[in-house]
Parts: structure tokens; sequence; C-alpha cells
């Protein structure tokens, strides 16, 4: 299909997006097997510079699979096809080295289990300034003073004592933080949650999700949160995409997913949801009553 008539044909489907510039991702056609099952079925996704976009479904529907393979982090077992453009480059296959680079360069990740991914064996501040050496040459006391900054940022107390805490000696909220800030380091134009908040409670899930807006907001990097919770997805995104069973059947701005979602599962999805779970950007996130009750609704739609 010619290029302008896709762009007009996701338009014409979905929120209306820019036209006329190159997305800073854009996701054609992707498919992913393992064996002789098919996980994706032809996924088409585009994030434009700075804009925040969920990417939510019930349990296994293929969202983290979705950026592992765009990313690629899936095993070798694994046959992948479709297109990953970059910037209008295309990084699918592209050698191992360079997705070093662009994996925690122009692509910061935040994975839900913030304790796992970090090293027990190193500080927090060793692993943040060995991001800002990596990405962006930054040794010695101006690595630590950055290192500072970014604690300071993602709401570390006593930032600079804090360098020296090994992820054990943090609560789980802390050590989440702690990842956005590793993410950070590398000044990335796209930031992607996978579930950054499963797992803390409601008062820290409202925290991070607030400083995940914040920091888009201030940095102007984009933002994709992948979440099977409609409330996260309402909280910090812009418009959606709804993926179920390996495709993505619906895009939506979160505004219009309280009045007209389009497709039958999304229509599950909202009509499963509590009422003030979908109002989650216009509230006080303090008193929201938290994911719990959300997610057995949506596990109730599926
Ligand atoms: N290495 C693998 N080999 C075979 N199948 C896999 C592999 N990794 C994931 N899958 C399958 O791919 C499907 C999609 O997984 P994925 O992790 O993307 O789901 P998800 O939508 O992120 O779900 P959740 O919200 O539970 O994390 C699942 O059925 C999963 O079992």
């Amino acid at each position: 299909m010619p290029e302008a008539n896709r762009k007009r044909e996701i338009a014409g489907n979905g929120p209306q997006r820019a036209l006329d510039t190159v997305p800073l991702i854009d996701i054609r056609n992707l498919t992913v097997t393992f064996g002789d099952t098919r996980i994706l079925r032809g996924i088409d996704l585009a994030i434009e510079p700075g804009e925040s976009v969920g990417l939510i479904g019930g349990s296994g529907s293929g969202k983290s699979i979705t950026w592992l393979a765009a990313m690629g982090l899936l095993p070798k077992t694994a046959q992948i096809g479709g297109s990953v453009l970059l910037r209008g480059s295309e990084i699918l296959g592209a050698p191992r080295t360079s997705l070093e680079r662009l994996r925690g360069g122009t692509i910061g990740i935040v994975f839900q289990d913030a304790a796992a991914a970090l090293n027990p064996v190193r500080s927090v501040g060793w692993q943040i300034a060995e991001v800002l050496q990596l990405h962006r040459g930054m040794v010695g006391q101006s690595a630590q003073d950055e290192a500072k900054r970014l604690l300071d940022l993602v709401g570390i107390p006593e930032a600079r004592r804090r360098l020296g805490s090994y992820p054990f000696e943090l609560s789980g909220g802390q050590n989440q933080r702690v990842m956005i800030a590793m993410a950070l380091a590398a000044q990335p134009a796209i930031l992607i949650a996978d579930e950054p908040t499963t797992g803390l409670d409601v008062t820290i899930q409202a925290q991070i999700l607030d400083l995940l807006r914040t920091l888009r907001r201030e940095t102007g990097m984009a933002l994709v949160m992948i979440s099977h919770d409609l409330g996260v997805i309402s909280d910090v995104c812009e418009r959606t995409y709804v993926m179920d069973a390996g495709m993505v059947v619906e895009e939506i701005s979160v505004r219009d997913l309280h009045t007209s979602p389009k497709h039958s599962y999304t229509k599950r999805l909202v009509a499963a949801a509590p009422a003030w779970n979908l109002g989650g950007h216009l509230t006080d996130h303090a008193e929201s009553p938290g994911p719990a009750p959300v997610r057995a609704a949506i596990e109730n739609a599926a």
C-alpha cells in the first residue's frame, strides 16, 4: 500500500495523528511464531515523538512480545516477520551491537520487576553511572553529579547518600524509581514501560504513574505504557492500542474510550471497568481504589 494511503487509513480508523511526520517508531505487519504457534498475527502500530500511547489487552494477548520482538529481545527460536522502523530506518534483524546501542539509548525500557532487573551486587549509583558512561560518555564526578540529579528527579530522598545504596536496601517503589532513573540516564526518545506498577501498593502506583506523566511532559520523550489495567492507561496515555489474541483490534483515544469504543473486545473491557477507572486522568490519583478490582473486572470481561 502506498505510504500516503497507509497513513490515511490509520488516521481514518483511529484518533487523528500528525500525518506529515515520520513516526518515531512504526511497526508494520509484525508477526511472531514459536514452532507452530503464531503469537503475533500482523501488528501495525506507530508512535509519534513525544506521544503517550497505551497497549492494553488481556494476559497472553501479545503486548510484551510485540516490544520484545521489535527490540530484538526474543530468543532465536522465535520466527519474526514484518518491519520495525525507527525514525524511518529498519531495525528488525539489525546487528546485535546496533540493537544494544538503541536499547537503553534511544529506547529506554522499564520492566515490572525492578528488583530482578537491577544488579544486586552493584550500588544504584554505580548502575546509573554505567549507563551514563555507555550512552553519554560521562565519567568521574560529572557522572556522579548527574546520577544524583537523576535520583532527585525521580523522587528518591537524600539522593547523594542513596547513590551508595544497593537494591536490597531500597523499597519496591524506590527500586522502580531507580529503574526509571537508569532509563532516563540515556536521555531516550521513547520510554517503554511494561506493567511498571504491577505489584506495587496503590499509593506507590499512583506516585510512579504521576512521575512518568511529569517526566514525559518535562523531557518531551514519548511514552509507551503496556498494561492490562484500563485505569493505568487512562491515567497516563492520550490514545491506546487494544490487543486481543495477537492482534491490534482497535486504536482509540483515551477520551473516546468512555463513549465510543468500536470493537466488541474494547466494549467488554470498558463495560467491565468501574466508572471511576475510566476517569483516572481527570481525578485525584491518590483516591484511586487501585488496580486489583480493575484487573478482576477485565479478566471477567475477557
Ligand atoms: N519464548 C516463548 N516461547 C513460546 N511462547 C511464548 C514465549 N514467550 C511468550 N510466549 C507466549 O506468547 C503469548 C503472548 O505473551 P506476552 O508476554 O506478550 O503476553 P502479554 O499480553 O504481555 O500478557 P501479560 O499481561 O500476561 O504479560 C503468550 O501466550 C505466551 O505464552
